[in-house]
């Protein structure tokens, strides 16, 4: 049994360096929720497909070690890993991706543990689970629907990529999902487009009326707006000395659902994450830098 199950598709990350070379690595917002959890001792399992190609053994040889549970990972012969390039310029990161009828891209409903779902405490998928293709859109909607079944509490981050869909459809598809969701954990300048709200009140707001009991609004540098219904706390970032702040939101929320598990206070689990996100900042790739774990 484990504590968290993430839906959703892991990729092999290669991180432009300032020589121009390329650090390789493990992403994909699901995976990096994974590790940055079992950093924090949950037991975490990721429901995912993944190519049988080097880059998926690298991302094993990774979960391996982080300790993250692979048995719902499945992978096919002849199914390719997806790939993407982070870059880097003056206004931060941005992503470049290869992952077009990625293995990840093929997951199906008939690929869903039900069983594991039902008792897993923590449910979690993302906008990318959604996007990413027909089979796997639908085989995160089925997930979510298995948990609401059976009481689970269903974790839910718009983590908007434009690249992926249109902003009308991510609006329309992400909006129709955190009904059945409980917490909602979107970064600000996603949720501005999303939403067309501008400020964190209004944001967590808008969130809370399609049903999400907390929020936490992830504020970049600015830390995060945490709010469980009755009023918005905001809890300043910590200043650290930033390289790369791919995967931050997502360290986030692996170490907000790893902290909430123990004691079920939104604001105390935000507080410890936003330092854990601080941090994961200050070296490149997804899941390079050391997390700080709770008892540090
Ligand atoms: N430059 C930064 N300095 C300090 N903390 C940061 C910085 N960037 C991100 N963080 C931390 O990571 C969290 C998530 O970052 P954010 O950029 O909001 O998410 P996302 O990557 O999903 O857009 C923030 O709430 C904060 O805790
Ligand atoms: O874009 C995708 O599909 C990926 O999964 C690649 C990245 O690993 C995450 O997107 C990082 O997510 P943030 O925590 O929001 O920086």
């Amino acid at each position: 049994m484990v504590d968290i199950l993430c839906i959703g598709e892991p990729l092999y990350e290669l991180n432009e360096q300032p020589d121009g070379s390329f650090l390789p690595g493990c992403g994909g917002d699901v995976s990096n929720v994974c590790i940055a959890a079992a950093r924090q001792q949950a037991y975490v399992g990721l429901i995912a497909n993944i190519g049988a190609d080097t880059f998926g053994e690298k991302l094993q040889e990774t979960w391996r070690h982080e300790g993250v549970s692979t048995k719902y990972v499945t992978s096919k012969l002849g199914e390719d890993t997806g790939i993407y390039f982070v870059q880097h310029d003056a206004t931060g990161h941005k992503f470049l991706y290869r992952r077009k009828d990625s293995a990840a891209s093929r997951l199906t409903r008939d690929d869903i543990p039900q069983s594991a779902i039902a008792e897993a405490s923590l449910v979690y998928a993302s906008g990318i689970s959604l996007a990413v293709s027909g089979d796997l859109r639908d085989a995160t909607r089925h997930a979510i629907e298995v948990a609401v079944a059976n009481g689970r509490t269903v974790v839910f981050d718009p983590n908007l990529r434009i690249a992926l869909w249109s902003l009308d459809e991510a609006r329309a598809v992400t909006h129709e999902i955190m009904k059945h969701c409980d917490i909602a954990m979107p970064g600000l300048d996603d949720a501005r487009a999303l939403t067309g709200h501008t400020s964190p009140e209004e944001i967590v707001r808008f969130y809370h009326s399609l049903g999400a009991r907390i929020v936490a609004l992830t504020l970049g540098a600015d830390g995060v707006a945490v709010s469980r219904g009755d009023g918005v706390k905001t809890i300043p970032g910590e200043t650290v000395k930033t390289v790369d702040a791919t995967g931050a939101g997502d360290c986030f929320n692996g170490v907000f659902m790893a902290a909430w598990l123990r004691s079920e206070d939104a604001v105390e689990a935000a507080a410890i994450a936003n330092r854990a996100a601080a941090h994961s900042t200050t070296a490149y790739g997804a899941v390079t830098a050391p997390h700080m774990t709770l008892s540090s």
